[in-house]
């Protein structure tokens, strides 16, 4: 079994390597990964690409494969590299390291995992952010979620799975909008599209079928783009899209009955447990204010946040904005930016979260950043006794 390395053996000394985009292909059964990937595995773009599967024999990836070698790397005539998880995905990923390292591999692009129908994408960015050494060979590029346009809404309904899929995804891939006919499919469709922005506002979407399915359009979803300096932030986060379309601000909600949610039940019955909100404030956050928030939303809320993504302004360093980057209980190690990426300055946080209301992650952020509202205990409190933090969910939603 192979252990993390820290410094693989002939690696040049030109210093460590930029670390490999790696991103998850995700969707519910027979949504059409495989489809999307035979296809886009042909685009040169996608050169020297590795796609780790779960098992070879559900993919028809046969005619591209020329070599099968020891390590279950197989090279596809492309010049890409597919394996499956025979191991664990740690080994798979470790294997392709290795060849790259020793030469083997001469190029590595990119990463693809492609998720079984049924799998709930947190776990695999949690091997990859919890690994100390992966952590720094690969970085977490995008979450893609396929979604079937004919069936997709009663997947939805149905399926905790496909919707936790949806909800954490960069980029939503409708496939089979061929078969939509007549003005029933039409409907259904413009349903499930409301259905998805509500779970998921920010991700940007593609119609597989159409020219925009392109590699770069599905992919460079993270914060970095090798291309530029700078990292896009406000790309990345996309908070206006978080904002309500019909103009209700979440956050003069806190009491009663929250409105937005009552009108969305036109498009949706069942009343979705996920919430995808944003935060923003334009006072800096003590560093410290920081940490407790997001140690106590982690331990105490962890598996309620699918996904948080945020740049914050310190008090103590506001020049250089700090990234932060978290799926459930896992938070990506902090990344500090040598400046802001434009002129917007404000602290941004979005969440998208299950069976936590908005009110009681905003109000617990405002009492730490300072922002107190008047019925709110202020973070003295809250830190004094954490416990106290459960005492203010009744009056919220
Ligand atoms: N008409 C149409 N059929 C599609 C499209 N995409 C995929 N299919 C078909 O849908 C079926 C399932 O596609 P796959 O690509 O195998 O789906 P998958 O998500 O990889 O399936 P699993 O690995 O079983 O989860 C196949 O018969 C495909 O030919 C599409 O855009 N239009």
């Amino acid at each position: 079994m192979a252990s993390p390395t820290p410094a693989p053996e002939g690696t040049p000394a030109r210093g460590p390597k930029p670390p490999i985009p790696l991103s998850v292909l995700t969707g519910f059964l027979g949504s059409g990964k495989t489809t999307l990937l035979n296809r886009i595995l042909k685009d040169p773009a996608m050169a020297d690409t590795a796609v780790i599967i779960n098992e070879f024999g559900e993919i028809g990836l046969d005619h591209l494969f020329v070599d099968q070698a020891g390590d279950g790397i197989v090279e596809l005539a492309s010049g890409c590299l597919c394996c499956t998880i025979r191991g664990d995905l740690v080994t798979t990923l470790e294997n392709l390291l290795r060849r790259l390292d020793n030469g083997r591999t001469e190029k590595l692009n990119r990463v693809i995992i492609e998720t079984t129908g049924l799998a709930d994408p947190a776990p695999i960015l949690h091997t990859v952010m919890l690994h100390p050494y992966l952590v720094m060979r690969y970085r977490l590029d995008s979450v893609i979620t396929l979604v079937d346009a004919v069936n997709g809404l009663s997947t939805l309904d149905n399926h905790e799975e496909a919707r936790k899929q949806a909800a954490v995804a960069d980029r939503i891939v409708f496939t089979k909008t061929d078969l939509l006919n007549g003005d029933e499919a039409a409907q259904s469709f413009d349903a499930l599209k409301d259905r998805l922005q509500q779970l998921n506002p920010g991700a940007k979407r593609l119609e597989a079928q159409s020219s925009e399915a392109t590699p770069a359009n599905l992919f460079n979803a993270g914060l970095y783009d090798p291309k530029s300096k700078i990292p896009d932030v406000a790309a990345w986060l996309n908070a206006e899209a978080y904002e309500d379309p019909h103009g209700h601000h979440h956050g003069h909600d806190h009491h009663g009955h929250d409105h937005h949610h009552d009108h969305a039940h036109d498009v949706n019955r069942h009343s979705d447990a996920i919430r995808a909100f944003t935060l923003s404030t334009d006072r800096p956050v003590p560093a410290s204010a920081l940490e407790m928030f997001l140690d106590l939303l982690r331990s105490a809320h962890g598996p309620k946040l699918l996904r948080v993504k945020g740049i914050v302004q310190l008090a103590e360093d506001p020049d250089r904005p700090v990234v932060i980057h978290g799926v459930q209980h896992v938070f990506h190690p902090p990344a500090t930016l040598e400046a802001w990426p434009d002129e917007d300055r404000r602290t941004r946080m979005v969440f998208i979260t299950k069976d936590l209301p908005e009110g009681f992650v905003r109000k617990m952020f405002e009492a730490f950043s300072g922002a107190l509202l008047p019925d709110t205990p202020d973070h003295q409190a809250l830190t004094d006794n954490p416990l106290a933090v459960s005492g203010f969910t009744s009056p919220v939603r």
